[in-house]
């Protein structure tokens, strides 16, 4: 199992402004695994994504990545755990303001010590339609232009493991399309792993698994048919 999480539960806050957000989750997924997470709004679907990434520590329980335990890794160990292997897709893009977006895809790839990390960077960025931006700073980006950026990002070190939090939330369909094909292609050439928070369901269809949380628990966790999909 790529990832094994047992009774994970995530609190927040304290006395009458604690919050109870994961409830107690179980979750294994192999490698290679394709697995949208579906829910209501509130449901605990970004907060699950952020504790099995290692973003978040979880207030108990366990989880498991790649073989190690997360539990007491500090923030510098935890981003030793992710380089070059897992990558995040945030709904808020998190891109480096003072960076190109050439600069921001770059980085990853550099510190995953890759022979040339701006010619991959711009090869990248082309394949997210967004050759023509190579030297565009974040806030000279459309919401959807920095998404794809964030996307080209997280591809560029073929990671084991990717974490993607609604990667198409802000694109048109066509683009959303684009990005969908490039991102499925990519897990088929790398055999990754893939969470994916979708709203989309023909989206989640083209997963090989589907998991509803609802209530800061798992609701249903089911396998899709994939001649049906
Ligand atoms: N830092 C925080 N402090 C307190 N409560 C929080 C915090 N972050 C999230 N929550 C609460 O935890 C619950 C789950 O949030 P989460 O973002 O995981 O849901 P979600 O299913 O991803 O929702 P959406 O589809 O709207 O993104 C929500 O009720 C939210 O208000």
């Amino acid at each position: 199992m790529v990832i094994d999480a047992r009774n994970v539960t995530l609190s927040l806050g304290s006395g009458e402004a604690r919050v109870d957000i994961l409830r107690g989750v179980d979750v294994a997924v192999r490698k290679g695994e394709r697995v949208a997470l579906l829910g209501p709004s509130g449901s605990g679907k970004s907060s699950l994504m952020a504790v099995l990434a290692g973003l978040e520590s979880a207030s108990g329980g366990e989880v498991v990545v790649a073989g190690q335990s997360l539990r007491g890794l500090s923030e510098d160990a935890l981003a030793e755990a992710r380089r070059g292997r897992i990558s995040v897709v945030l709904q808020a893009f998190h891109l480096i303001p003072t960076m190109t977006a050439l600069e921001n895809v770059a980085v990853p790839l550099e510190l995953a010590g890759h022979a040339d990390p701006f010619a991959a960077a711009a090869s990248e960025l082309t394949a997210v339609g967004l050759g023509h931006r190579l030297h565009h700073y974040p806030t000279q980006l459309s919401g959807g232009e920095q998404q794809r950026v964030a996307i080209a990002r997280a591809l560029g070190p073929r990671p084991a493991l990717l974490f993607a939090d609604e990667p198409t939330g802000n694109l048109d369909a066509a683009t959303g399309d684009t990005i969908v094909e490039l991102l499925f292609g990519c897990l088929a050439e790398t055999g990754a792993t893939l969470i994916l928070i979708t709203h989309d369901r023909d989206l989640a269809a083209r997963c090989d698994r589907i998991i509803t949380m609802r209530d800061g628990l798992i609701a249903s966790d089911t396998l899709t048919d994939p001649v049906a999909a």
